[in-house]
């Protein structure tokens, strides 16, 4: 807590900090936290999961005065969920302050928020389009906002917000404090920043790799009707805690969900076609473990942070390098360990390497699994289980029924049944999927961005990508 305290944090946030469980700021967080806390417009970079949402929350919650009637800060971010995760870290942080953080985004009941809204929170964290609407309706007024973050700046930026940027920014006081944050920062962030900050501080913790060293990442090369069954077979071999497959369009995860459902996974699935009820039932229900698996469109992929997501299965090889770090870094966060794999079909190879030129970090190939290794996998499972079973003792209820059984039947029989009974036996239940074509790329080592490409065309249609995923 040293750290912390030196930064200047007060005591309320430092009690809060602890019962979080932080023991010492991030990199991010040390650099950031001082430079905000004098007002000073920033940018920030820094790897996935490293605790950018504290580093721009506890100064702006440090900052929000005590009976304000108006909003205070305002905090834009690409998605709803999003929303909701950065409203709940605030919260959090500022739980011992009088700072509340409302969430207000699409799919939600307008009337509901607007009666928020009337009980004054200091800080609003928003999906762009909905802050427009209230903006429009004028149940929100920003006159006396004091500072604006845009978290996954450059996303908002892809997802062809620009003009709903703009005229929330213009509808703030000129002196206000700007932020942006983002793991990545394309180019065209600089027009962003060039129009709208006042001489911010760039801070960007340096790493040799744009992905987080604690996550492996892998590759296995196959066809597209090739990838349903290895998804199972490594899904039954691996056994992640929880897992997040990655498919390319709503269709896809669709098609997922329910093709694993069949085969008997506890999965659901996540996209923007969805009703925004269904949308939270599913995260939360993933957040408890009720289902272990998530299939996601790339509106999963930004600023989700879910403890306990040990895996990350690319179903389809992301659009471009930015995509990919974003997806894998749904796992590895916190310092916690993690494993990303990436289905490839033989066509994609070439951007698997502009991939791995782009980040830094090479990407192993691992052979398609077969299905004696599957069967070995989860037969060693099954060991692992037995053995803990074993070491925990408490086993004295089954006692006398197993020596009853050893007096009629030998003990491999009797072992080897059990583990019968505990392995998950390869399940051929039929599914059906359509098939999807490997991703139209251009050969890799060029210098452009393929989603650069894309972000000035989309500046002409706002909110046009906004139900991209
Ligand atoms: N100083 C800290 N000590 C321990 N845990 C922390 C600390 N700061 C943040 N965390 C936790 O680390 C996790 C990741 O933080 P956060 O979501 O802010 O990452 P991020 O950098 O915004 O990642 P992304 O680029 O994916 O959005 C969260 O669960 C957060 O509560
Ligand atoms: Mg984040």
């Amino acid at each position: 807590m040293d750290k912390f305290i030196s930064l200047g944090i007060s005591d309320r946030i430092i009690r809060a900090l602890h019962e979080m469980g932080f023991e010492e700021p991030t990199p991010i967080q040390e650099q950031c936290i001082p430079v905000l806390a004098a007002g000073r417009d920033l940018i920030g970079q820094a790897q996935t999961g490293t605790g950018k949402t504290a580093a721009f929350g506890i100064p702006l919650i440090e900052r929000t005065t005590r009976n304000a009637q108006t909003v205070q800060a305002i905090i834009l971010t690409p998605t709803r969920e999003l929303a909701i995760q950065v409203a709940e870290e605030l919260n959090r942080i500022g739980q011992f302050t009088d700072a509340q953080a409302l969430p207000i985004y699409g799919g939600q009941d307008i009337q509901r928020q607007i009666k928020s809204l009337k009980r004054h929170p200091q800080i609003v964290v928003a999906t762009p389009g909905r802050l427009m609407d209230h903006m429009e309706r004028r149940t929100i007024r920003l006159e006396e906002v004091r500072a604006v973050v845009l978290d996954e700046a450059d996303e908002m930026l892809n997802m062809g917000f620009i003009e709903d940027i703009e005229n929330i920014l213009a509808a703030t006081p000129a002196g206000r404090q700007t932020i942006l944050f983002s793991a990545t920062m394309p180019k065209q962030i600089q027009n962003l920043a060039r129009k709208f900050q006042n001489d911010p501080a760039l801070i960007q913790v340096k790493a040799r790799e744009m992905t987080v060293p604690l996550i492996e990442q892998q590759y296995i090369e196959l066809q597209d009707n090739q990838k349903f069954d290895v998804l199972c077979r490594l899904l039954d071999m691996q056994d992640p805690e929880l897992a997040i497959v990655f498919g390319r369009t709503k269709r896809r995860v669709d098609e997922l969900t329910e093709a694993l459902k069949k085969r008997g996974y506890l999965v659901d699935g996540i996209h923007g076609d969805l009703t925004q009820g269904k949308r939270e039932i599913v995260l939360r229900q993933f957040r408890e473990g009720t289902i272990d698996v998530l299939i996601a469109t790339d509106v999963a992929a930004r600023g989700l942070d879910v403890s306990g997501v040990t895996h990350i299965y690319n179903f389809d090889i992301p659009q471009d390098p930015d995509s990919y770090v974003h997806r894998i870094g749904r796992t590895g966060r916190a310092g916690h360990a993690g494993l990303a794999l990436t289905f490839v079909s033989p066509r994609e190879l070439g951007h698997l390497r502009y991939i791995e030129q782009t980040t830094k970090r090479k990407i192993s190939r691992m052979p398609i699994p077969s299905m004696a290794e599957a069967v070995e996998g989860q037969q060693r499972l099954a060991v692992e289980k037995l053995l803990r079973q074993v070491q925990e003792g408490n086993l004295d209820q089954y006692r006398g029924r197993a020596e009853e059984l050893l007096t009629d039947f030998d003990s491999v029989s009797l072992l080897s049944a059990a583990l019968k009974l505990m392995t998950k036996e390869p399940d051929t239940t039929p599914v059906k999927l359509s098939g999807e074509t490997p991703l139209k790329v251009r050969s890799a080592g060029r210098r452009e961005r393929p989603a650069e490409s894309g972000h000035f065309a989309l500046k002409t249609k706002p909110r046009s990508k906004s139900r991209k995923y």
